[in-house]
Formats: structure tokens, C-alpha cells, sequence
């Protein structure tokens, strides 16, 4: 599968086009607009966020409620497009108007893509960098990522994200039984933490952040039950699909940082620390004692619980004016914002949950893939019984 995505933050709509979707699979507006709904919301967002609600409209490949085979184009509107139509050149200006109007951004925010895109793309006019790096982008990749849930759904595989840290406030206690029992909790929590003590504490940095003018970051993780085993490939450096998992969730913006497993922790562990014993039953077939790896090794899956961790840094958009440089006048000035999450760490965590899922999906059909779902659940469950006995 591949998709493509368009869109400005403040144009009239985001748009992709997933191509390569089996045929078959059963899919509604619902089974994304969940997730949709689920990215928009927690706690620490701004003031867009009230004025968007996020549905999607299938626009192709899905007919009576099942996918034909054929590209399916997803269409989320942004409602507050009605108030940007004259910035976004999308209207006729008159006299004073337009020069209010077509006033440049001329003020980068450190940590943004405002001054290395207008440096890229020659652009003296930043809205014209701000409009795509805006993370109003990340709408549909949630979007296509609740269609690779969907197909992962048809092989009992789930998809779980919460958020194990804001602000320098860590969750202690996010023991759960099962992804479903995490996505749960973490969906009762305004912060998706499983720890109901430190969501509290997670809400109080964030409520003092804003006072502040600041902003805070956090880590999240991902949980991906029951893939099967062999996902990617060691055979080659590009088929590692550890390697793209952690592609993907840097590609989220302001995301700094990925582990999978223990991560950076392996570094100052002995091996017999580090490594996952292998044991063997006749009903399951063969596992890890543990799971430090987090469900790789080699590149490739190792049956396990597939964990991912991802950092994500403080919202580059200050209301405590930071140092920068007008492009226009060569000046240093300390920008002031209208308006900006303070965090959105809980909302980054759909948003990895969607990548992840993504990974896993596009692998799935990588290894086992056909045109159908059914006959691709055929060959999953070939190599399960398979692999078991092996
Ligand atoms: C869900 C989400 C919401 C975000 N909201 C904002 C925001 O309101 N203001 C802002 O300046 N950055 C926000 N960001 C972060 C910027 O989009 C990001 O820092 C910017 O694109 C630069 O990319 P980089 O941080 O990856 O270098 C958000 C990111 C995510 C994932
Ligand atoms: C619109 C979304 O997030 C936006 C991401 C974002 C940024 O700079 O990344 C800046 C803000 O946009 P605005 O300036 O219009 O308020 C966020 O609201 C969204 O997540 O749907």
C-alpha cells in the first residue's frame, strides 16, 4: 500500500489517497471518524480544536460499504477554512483590505519550519511553509491509519497508545493486561494515561505551562498485539521494519526521538539483561520469556507484542516571546502568538498509533498480500499453523 497526503492547515480541506488497500474489507465513515475524534482531543489543545470536528468522507474505492481494490480517497474538511479564504488568496481583496491581508510572515519561530522552508523554497512569505509543516497534516494520516487498523482488525491484530510522560511528570504505574485493557484506560484518562495519580499531576504541568506563555513534550507508546512472526526482513537494510516503524514515528512533528523495547536502556544492561529467552509449548508454538526487545529482532517480528516509544518536544509556538529575526528588516524582535496548543502529547499519541499501524499493515500485505482479505487471511493462518510446529 502507499498513500500520498495534501492539504493546507487553513485551506478548504486535508486529502489522501491510499492505493493497494485489498479488496473486500469492510469499511465506513465511522471506522475513521473514531480515531479522528480520539486525535482532536486532550487535554492541553488550543483554541482550533474547538472549531474543528473531524469527519471523513470516502470519496472512492468503497462501494455499499466494502473496498473494490481501487484507490480510496479521504476528504476531511477544516471548518475554520470559512474565516481564511481572503489570507489564503482564495478570494478577491479590495484597496486597504489587501494590504492588511497580504501582509507577509515575516517573523520565524524558533523550533518551527518557518526559516529553513522560506530559505528552501524562496519564499518571503512564511504562511506559504506554516500552511503544510502544521500538524493539521497529521488528520490524515490518522485517516489512513485507521484504515490499516482495519485490515490489522481482520487478523485479531490490535492497536493500543498512551502517553507515559508530559512535562517531566512520568507515569508509574502502567501495568494492563491486554491492548484492549489499555486502550481502555487510557481512553478514561484526559491525558490517555493508564496512571490515573500522574494524569492528574500531567494536567496540573500542563495547566502551568499555559500560565506561563510555555510549552511542554512528553514520550508516548505504542502496543501492537498478536502480528505474526517474520514481518520485514533481515535481508536488507530497507526491508527492516524496525527501521521503518521508527522512520515513521519521527516523521510526527516535533517528534525528536524512537525506541523500541527498552531502547536506550540496553546501553548500560548486560546482555543476559537484554535478550529474550526463546521457549517452546504446543499450543503457542514458540515466544520470548520476556519481551525487552519489544517485539523485534532481526527487522523482523518476533511474534511478540510489538512496543514503541516516541519523544515528542514542546510545541515550537510560544506565547513567552522567544528571540528571532525579521527576514524583512534583519531586526531581532520577540514574537507574540495568537493562538497554539500548549500540549499535544496525548493527541501525538493517535497520531503514533496511526503511523505504527500503518508499518505493520503495509508489512502484513507485504509478506502475505493478494488482492483479497479473505484470501489473505488464508495465508496468515498457513504460516501461523506453521510456525508453531517449525
Ligand atoms: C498533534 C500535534 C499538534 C501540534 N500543534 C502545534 C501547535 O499548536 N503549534 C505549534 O507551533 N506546533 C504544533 N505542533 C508541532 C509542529 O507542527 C512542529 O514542531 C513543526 O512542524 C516543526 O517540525 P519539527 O518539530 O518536527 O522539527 C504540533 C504537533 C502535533 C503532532
Ligand atoms: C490544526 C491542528 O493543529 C494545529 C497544528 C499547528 C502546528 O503548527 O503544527 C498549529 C495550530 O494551528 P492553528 O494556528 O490553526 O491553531 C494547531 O491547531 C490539528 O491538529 O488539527
Amino acid at each position: 500500500m502507499r498513500y500520498l497526503t495534501a492539504g493546507e492547515s487553513h485551506g478548504p480541506q486535508l486529502t489522501t489517497i491510499i492505493e493497494g488497500i485489498p479488496a473486500q474489507l469492510e469499511l465506513v465513515a465511522e471506522d475513521i471518524n473514531t480515531d479522528l475524534a480520539r486525535r482532536q482531543g486532550g487535554y492541553g489543545r488550543g483554541r482550533r480544536m474547538q472549531i474543528e470536528k473531524d469527519q471523513v468522507q470516502i470519496l472512492s474505492g468503497v462501494r455499499h460499504g466494502r473496498t473494490t481494490g481501487a484507490p480510496v480517497a479521504l476528504v476531511v474538511e477544516n471548518k475554520d477554512w470559512t474565516h481564511w479564504t481572503k489570507i489564503m488568496g482564495a478570494e478577491p481583496l479590495d484597496g486597504e483590505e489587501e494590504k492588511e491581508v497580504k501582509r507577509k510572515l515575516t517573523r520565524p519561530r524558533p523550533g518551527h519550519a518557518d526559516l529553513n522552508g522560506a530559505i528552501k523554497y524562496g519564499h518571503r512569505d512564511m504562511r506559504n511553509v506554516l500552511e503544510r509543516s502544521s500538524a493539521r497534516e497529521t488528520t490524515v494520516r490518522v485517516a489512513a491509519g485507521a484504515v490499516a487498523k482495519k485490515i490489522l482488525a481482520q487478523f485479531g491484530i490490535s492497536v493500543g497508545g498512551h502517553v507515559l510522560e508530559i512535562g517531566g511528570v512520568k507515569a508509574e504505574n502502567v501495568a494492563y493486561e491486554s491492548v484492549k485493557d489499555l486502550q481502555e484506560r487510557s481512553e478514561a484518562s484526559q491525558v490517555r494515561c493508564l496512571d490515573e495519580e500522574a494524569s492528574q499531576k500531567m494536567m496540573e504541568a500542563i495547566d502551568k505551562a499555559k500560565q506561563d506563555g510555555d510549552s511542554i513534550g512528553g514520550i508516548v507508546e505504542v502496543v501492537i498485539e498478536n502480528v505474526p512472526v517474520g514481518l520485514g526482513s533481515h535481508v536488507h537494510y530497507d526491508r527492516k521494519l524496525d527501521a521503518k516503524i521508527a522512520a515513521a514515528v519521527m516523521s510526527i512533528n516535533a517528534f525528536k526521538g524512537v525506541e523500541i523495547g527498552i531502547g536506550f536502556e540496553a546501553a548500560s544492561l548486560p546482555g543476559s539483561q537484554v535478550h529474550d529467552e526463546i521457549i517452546w509449548d504446543e499450543e503457542h508454538g514458540y515466544r520470548r520469556k520476556t519481551n525487552r526487545l519489544g517485539g523485534f529482532e532481526g527487522g523482523m517480528t518476533t511474534g511478540m507484542p510489538i512496543v514503541v516509544r516516541g519523544v515528542m518536544k514542546p510545541i515550537p509556538t510560544l506565547y513567552k516571546p522567544l528571540q528571532s529575526v525579521d527576514i524583512e528588516t534583519k531586526e531581532p524582535f520577540a514574537a507574540s502568538i495568537e493562538r497554539s496548543d500548549s500540549c499535544a502529547v496525548p493527541a501525538a499519541s493517535v497520531v503514533a498509533e496511526a503511523v505504527v499501524a500503518w508499518e505493520i499493515a503495509n508489512a502484513l500485505l507485504e509478506t502475505f498480500g493478494a488482492d483479497r482479505i479473505d484470501i489473505i487471511q488464508g495465508n496468515v493462518k498457513r504460516h501461523q499453523d506453521e510456525a508453531r510446529k517449525f
